[in-house]
């Protein structure tokens, strides 16, 4: 049986945040291994600068290369339609019923858990390990309280800051990993178009 921890996104592009809270996460609850799973449609998010599915799995793959640990799952861009947990977790049980599953999640996510996808079957499924973010609160449901909260240095970074940085032509150095850096710069992603590309979670 192994550990497993399952860290879904949409890493539009992975950053250190990212990296920093699985490497946390590997080592706090000694897991075997991290997968990485970017999402195919976020299912409650909007994006107007949504990198491709390929772009973004080039950039984790790039992104996680150098920890034996770290995997990038794809089973999300294989299905269509928005990519609900539930359904991610119910296949990898049934394609992996010996392993033992956790999933990780930003401290923001946290409030939303309620609103996710049939959330009381999900989290009967998994474990769920949360960190916190600056300048969001985890929120009082009773889903918050059976997240495992972490603590660790508290890393402020997004995936939007990193798309406006590009947009405003600022330097991305040491924010994300060289191969991200230099993925985005080679393939011309997040440049400017006529508006700022800001990842919102839809109102509910
Ligand atoms: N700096 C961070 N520290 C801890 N968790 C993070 C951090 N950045 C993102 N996460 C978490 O990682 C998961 C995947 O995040 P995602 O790929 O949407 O990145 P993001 O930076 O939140 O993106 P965006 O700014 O585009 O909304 C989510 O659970 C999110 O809360
Ligand atoms: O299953 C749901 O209803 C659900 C709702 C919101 C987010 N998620 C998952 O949470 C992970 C992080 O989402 P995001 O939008 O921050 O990239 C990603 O794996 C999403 O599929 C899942």
């Amino acid at each position: 049986m192994k550990k497993i921890g399952l860290f879904g996104g949409t890493f539009n592009p992975p950053h250190l945040g990212h990296l920093l809270f699985a490497q946390e996460v590997l080592v706090a609850y000694e897991l075997d291994e991290i997968w990485f799973i970017p999402v195919n449609v976020p299912p409650h998010k909007e994006s107007d600068d949504l990198a491709s599915n390929q772009d973004r799995v080039d950039m984790l793959i790039g992104a996680t290369d150098e920890n034996e640990r770290f995997h990038v799952n794809t089973i999300e861009l294989e299905r269509e339609g928005p990519s609900y947990t539930i359904d991610t977790m119910k296949q990898l049980i049934q394609l992996y019923p010996k392993d033992q599953f956790f999933f990780l999640i930003g401290g923001d996510m946290i409030e939303y858990l309620p609103k996710w996808e049939r959330i009381d079957e999900l989290i009967k499924l998994v474990t769920f390990i949360g960190v916190k973010r600056p300048g969001s609160s985890v929120g009082t449901t009773v889903y918050a309280s059976k997240v495992r909260l972490l603590e660790m240095p508290q890393v402020e970074l997004s995936s939007t800051t990193i798309r406006q940085r590009v947009q405003e032509g600022k330097p991305i150095t040491y924010m994300v990993p060289k191969v991200v850096e230099t993925l985005v710069k080679e393939r011309a992603l997040y440049e400017p178009r006529t508006s700022i590309g800001n990842s919102k979670t839809k109102p509910y």
